[in-house]
């Protein structure tokens, strides 16, 4: 695993879960320096991991190798401005998590073509199961692209996209995803509860019955909707169930939404551009 020193600017739950799966991952924590104005989270990310943490950005990046931005988009450009004379001196490899911040607007910030990988990552990079989708813009050479997969692996499975505009379509997919998958189970569980289950009941088979359901589907050759017919007894009770999912046109709401996501992180995409 390499030791390369790599700096996090934002200290919140993204980069928590990323320095969360490096360490996990063997990455040695005193290199890996963290920025964050936030003293009580400094000191949680501390002593969760060992790690350095600091209230200056420019201090956390001095020397750093790779750089992760992990600040609200509305933040990036103040703090990529500010940053610039730090990031132009120790020339790292830039790795973005922001949504819906183009690569060519950091470079402008910076004020040099830097080069710069795009991630989408997700919450369940938190327990090392995230979903990241990556893009590399034409700075990062062969080197920084292993880089920033030994980086991001260690949140979870990686794909990388090869037209940046994806990332948008990532970020509605797998980055916005599981709230989609946690509203499913909030609703599954009331249900259960007005079925007459007692509440903690209804939230365990809820849970069990999500994880048995993508671990199946992870594991094995056939596509979901043959595991879907597996369980689908002819004149049983999941017809009868599928039939109402079905009258609501749920692909068509689930297609909407994504939509939905994408053009925010578009539009995001596209203010940013705008911005000087
Ligand atoms: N949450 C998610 O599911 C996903 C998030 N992302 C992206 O990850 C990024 C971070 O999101 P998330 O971790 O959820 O957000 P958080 O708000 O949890 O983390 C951002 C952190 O940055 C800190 N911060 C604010 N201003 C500065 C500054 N000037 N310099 C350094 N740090 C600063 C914040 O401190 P304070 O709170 O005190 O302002 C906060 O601790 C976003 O751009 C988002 O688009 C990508 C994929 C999924
Ligand atoms: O909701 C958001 O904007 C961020 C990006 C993907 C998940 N959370």
């Amino acid at each position: 695993m390499t030791t390369a020193r790599i700096a996090f600017i934002g200290g919140g739950n993204m980069a928590t879960s990323l320095i969360a799966g490096l360490t996990a991952d063997g990455h040695a924590p005193d290199t890996i320096q963290v920025a964050d104005p936030s003293q009580e989270r400094r000191e949680t990310l501390q002593a969760s991991f060992g790690v350095r943490a600091f209230a200056n950005n420019a201090e956390a990046i001095a020397n750093a190798e790779t750089l992760v931005l992990c600040v609200k988009p509305q933040m990036a450009a103040q703090v990529c401005t500010d940053i610039a004379a730090a990031v132009t001196a120790a020339q790292p490899l830039i790795i973005s998590v922001m949504a819906g911040v183009p690569e060519q607007a950091m470079q402008r910030w910076f004020g040099a073509p830097l080069p710069v990988v795009r991630a989408m990552p997700n919450t369940p990079a938190m327990v090392q199961t995230g979903a990241i989708g990556l893009h590399a813009s034409p700075e990062v050479d062969a080197e920084g692209r292993n880089r920033a997969e030994t980086i991001l692996r260690a949140a979870g499975l990686i794909r990388w996209v090869e037209d940046e505009a994806r990332i948008d379509a990532v970020t509605a997919i797998s980055g916005s995803g599981p709230a989609y998958f946690f509203l499913f189970m909030e609703a599954l569980e009331a249900a259960g509860i007005e079925l007459g289950l007692d509440p903690q009941t209804a939230r365990l088979l809820t849970i069990q019955t999500a994880l048995g359901a993508a671990k199946m589907a992870m594991e094995s050759a056939a596509p979901p909707s043959r595991l879907r017919e597996q369980v689908t007894s002819p004149g049983g009770t999941t017809e009868r169930a599928l039939a109402v999912f079905q009258e609501a046109d749920l692909h068509a709401l689930v297609a909407r939404a994504a939509r939905a996501a994408r053009d925010r992180a578009a539009d995001i995409s596209q203010t940013l551009s705008e911005q000087p």
